[in-house]
């Protein structure tokens, strides 16, 4: 992990902020964030992909994801840190804060 990276230690706390009040856990894998987000159909997955993506590209931070019918798996993760960084956890709260989960 580079300079600009989280500690174990933040990196836990956050985590768990981050799942405090949420019905699917975000989960650590290597040194990224996952999680497997569950819509009703594909309508309401991509329009959560494209409010994602605008935000995105406005924040120059993008996630790594794959999307089948209501499904979408996403995965965050800081290449120049080589490990989870502020702007990871502050993608994935966005997420869950416009999911509507
Ligand atoms: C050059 C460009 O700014 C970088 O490659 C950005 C683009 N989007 C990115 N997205 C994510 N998830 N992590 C990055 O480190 C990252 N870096």
């Amino acid at each position: 992990m580079k300079s600009n990276g989280l500690s174990q230690e933040e990196i836990s706390m956050r985590l768990e902020e981050l799942n405090d009040a949420c019905e699917a856990p975000w989960y650590l894998e290597g040194d990224t964030l996952k999680k497997q987000f569950a819509f009703k159909n594909f309508n309401a997955a991509f329009g959560f992909m494209t409010r994602v993506a605008i935000k995105a590209e406005k924040e120059d931070h993008h996630p790594e994801w794959s999307n089948v019918y209501g499904r979408v798996d996403v995965t965050l993760t800081t290449f120049d840190a080589e490990g989870l960084t502020e702007k990871d956890f502050a993608m994935a709260a966005f997420m869950d804060r416009i999911s509507g989960l």
